[in-house]
């Protein structure tokens, strides 16, 4: 594993904004350790395909555009760890890579469409150079542009999604669609950072998000370091604030959208999606178009990860469940288009009928 680079353990909120996750140089992914957050800032320097692996399957580094973008500088160290002089073999590495790191996690489709633009872009650059240092070089710009179209792509959500929010709003979010998961600013949090830069003042009401917590740990703790009003609750607690109308939106991330509008997004949200509708509140999605697969028909379609028994059979390490317990440990669910007001995008908010207007933004 990559060694660690720096400890800030007094965190202190700061008007910096949103905290980077991910910092290339060269021939090595400077990763924030998200395990660790929010006692501690560690940031791990990857120079290996393997290592880039871990991270993503241990999540070290989570959220569907993050995974993406760090899968996509894992194949450029794959690339750059070939050592000889034929493109036809260096391709083949490069396509070993992709199909390595594709088995890291299967939900988000992030990491798929980052993988299949390197896999297509090596092929074409392999018909264009013999050079194996050129080929790793113009390989690396492609990883670097799909690392900053993110983060225009998250502000362009941000701006899209900002005229839904009045000042003064309370607005539910759930697990961590911000910074830390994406280039920067966020999908779903993208908004609050906007509206924090513009004087709009929103409420933001964070779900801890058991059992990773990243609501309590990630989303509570990006939010505080950007002086923006968050509350945490628990994740049992949507309704009572609901019932009590300290809410007025909902506003989540995804994994995958699926063709007909139906949202993977981390465990919790299904339940959150119902007791909107039950309120007469609108739930948004946050989605880029890297994160919309047209090739997944329905949520039925989308593979959902199930994760290790001991995220819910203990708390940080103190175990809170008996030996042998049974134990179903789904990351993610999948919300019905039917719950979905609109799902907001870099190009704009589609609303239904899904069906049609997601393809739609494929088009412009
Ligand atoms: C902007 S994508 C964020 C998305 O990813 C999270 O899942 P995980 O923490 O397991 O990677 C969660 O579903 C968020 O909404």
């Amino acid at each position: 594993m990559g060694t660690i680079n720096s400890d800030n353990s007094t965190l202190v909120p700061t008007s910096e904004g949103p905290l980077l996750s991910l910092r290339w140089e060269e021939d090595r992914l400077f990763l924030l350790d998200q395990r660790l957050l929010p006692e501690h800032i560690i940031f791990l320097e990857l120079k290996a395909v393997s290592e880039i692996w871990d991270a993503i399957a241990t999540m070290k580094v989570r959220g569907a555009p993050a995974i993406g973008i760090s899968a996509a500088y894992g194949v450029v160290l794959a690339g750059q760890a070939y050592e000889g002089d034929i493109p036809a073999q260096w391709i083949e590495e490069i396509h070993k890579a992709a199909d390595y790191l594709a088995t890291s996690r299967p939900t988000a489709v992030n990491l798929f469409w980052a993988l299949n633009r390197m896999k297509d872009r090596a092929t074409l650059l392999s018909e264009q150079y013999s050079d194996i240092k050129m080929l790793n070089l113009s390989l690396m710009a492609e990883a670097v542009l799909i690392h900053q179209e993110d983060e225009e792509v998250c502000r362009m959500i941000g701006e899209h999604a900002l005229p839904l929010f009045e000042s003064g709003m309370g607005v539910l979010t759930h697990c961590n669609a911000g910074g830390l998961a994406t280039a920067k600013y966020g999908t779903a949090l993208a908004p609050f950072y906007l509206a924090k830069e513009r004087g709009i003042s929103l409420k933001v009401f964070a779900d801890e998000t058991r059992p990773v917590l990243q609501g309590a740990r990630l989303t509570a703790f990006e939010l505080q370091q950007a002086g923006v009003d968050v509350t945490l609750l628990t994740d049992n607690m949507a309704a009572v604030v609901m019932a009590k109308g300290w809410i007025q939106a909902v506003i989540v991330g995804t994994d995958r959208v699926a063709a007909n509008g139906d949202v993977a997004n981390k465990i919790g949200t299904y339940g959150v999606a119902v007791l909107a509708k039950a309120h007469g509140i609108p739930f948004y999605v946050a989605s880029p178009l890297s994160t919309i697969d047209l090739s997944t028909a329905s949520g039925a379609d989308i593979p959902i990860e199930e994760r290790p028994e001991s995220e819910i059979t203990e708390f940080y390490g103190k175990r809170t469940a008996p030996v042998g317990v049974k134990v179903f440990n789904p990351a993610f669910d999948v919300t019905p288009h039917e719950y979905v007001t609109a799902i907001i995008t870099e190009k704009g908010i589609v609303r239904e009928p899904y069906l049609s207007t997601l393809p739609e933004l494929f088009k412009k």
